[in-house]
């Protein structure tokens, strides 16, 4: 291990960023287990994948069996999360998380990096955590990012988003090891901010049910970041949407844009040295003014003399470090 954290994971997390160090979009699709097929009727997963693609979202989540269903093609410019837990909503008890499938096979079909389900609060939780905690050691072996998605679910959780409990479900998950954690969104963003800030990891906020309207999910997407969310895991918004390509775009546009750059992917020696091609001018320019650093729009990851904050190093501003 280095300053910079194993080079290894560290190249990975830093692919999941490939369209901007400003956050991530991420579309989950593991509903397939929990609740039926995820490509709008008529259209295949294949499909659906394209147009997630094409939107610029930066990875998806999916079960192992998917990923012989989905043209390898859609991943040049999406990254693939393979999902490693399940339950079905027709179970005894849905909120009880069963391993389905391991890191190594996740590596074999060619993983970016894997997730688990954690129901902080089920009678199963237990199990849950221990599979976590297994699962997190083997990512270390193999340097492979892991996304946590926690929720406060079960018979003794009466508010699912008490943000006391969401901040707990957020502990375990990044005590545990994961780099990446997906929780709900609290209801306001002074409340995620008082999560966010007391997180080492990044927060992506799920969606939910789908939103009546596009603007609400936009709205939705633009009060996350304002409370210091790394992005979002947003699935049934945007393939539920009638055009997902298109609304994974503006999704997509508002996080890869978004004007405070919560924390440094780009944590390797090079990027240090790269940072200081970058004038102290153009780190105070507003977002999108000439010269500053968001004036690249989604190329600037080919500029060379691109990085996310001045010191190029790890980076704490009080948020979080994605790679120690
Ligand atoms: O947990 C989920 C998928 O993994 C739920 O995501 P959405 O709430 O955004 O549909
Ligand atoms: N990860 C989610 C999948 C969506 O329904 C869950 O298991 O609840």
């Amino acid at each position: 291990m280095t300053a910079f954290g194993h080079f290894a994971r560290s190249l990975r997390l830093r692919r999941l960023y490939r369209h901007s160090t400003a956050g991530l979009m991420i579309t989950p699709l593991d509903h397939s287990i929990s609740d039926g097929p995820v490509a709008p009727k008529g259209t295949s997963l294949d499909h659906l994948a394209g147009q997630l693609a094409a939107g610029g979202a930066d990875a998806v989540v999916v079960h192992k069996g998917s990923v012989r269903h989905i043209s390898p093609e859609r991943f040049a410019a999406m990254s693939l999360i393979i999902h490693l837990n399940a339950s079905t909503s027709q179970a005894l008890d849905p909120d009880a998380k069963y391993v389905v499938t391991q890191v190594e096979e996740a590596l074999r079909l060619g993983a970016d990096a894997v997730s688990v389900h954690v129901n902080v609060g089920s009678d199963d939780e237990r199990q849950q955590i221990g599979d976590l905690g297994r699962i997190a050691d083997a990512c270390d072996r193999w340097n492979l990012p892991l996304l946590a998605m926690v929720y406060p679910r079960g018979p003794r959780v009466t508010d699912p988003r008490d943000p006391d409990l969401v901040a707990h479900a957020v502990t375990v998950a990044s005590d545990l090891g994961a780099d990446l954690v997906k929780t709900v969104f609290l209801g306001s963003t002074a409340e995620m901010l008082d999560l966010t800030a007391a997180c080492p990891v990044p927060v992506l906020v799920a969606g939910g049910p789908a939103m009546p309207t596009e603007e609400d999910v936009l709205a939705y997407v633009r009060d996350a970041l304002a409370g210091g969310a790394g992005g979002v895991a947003m699935g049934r918004n945007i393939f539920q949407a009638s055009d997902p390509r298109q609304l994974a775009a503006k999704v997509a546009r508002l996080i890869h844009h978004f004007p405070e750059q919560h924390f440094a992917p780009l944590a390797f020696p090079a990027d240090a040295h790269r940072a200081e091609r970058l004038t102290p001018d153009h780190l105070d320019a507003p977002a999108g003014a000439p010269g500053s650093p968001l004036d690249h729009d989604t190329h600037h990851l080919a500029d060379p003399s691109y990085t996310s904050h001045p010191t190029g190093g790890p980076h704490h501003d009080g948020r979080k470090t994605v790679l120690a």
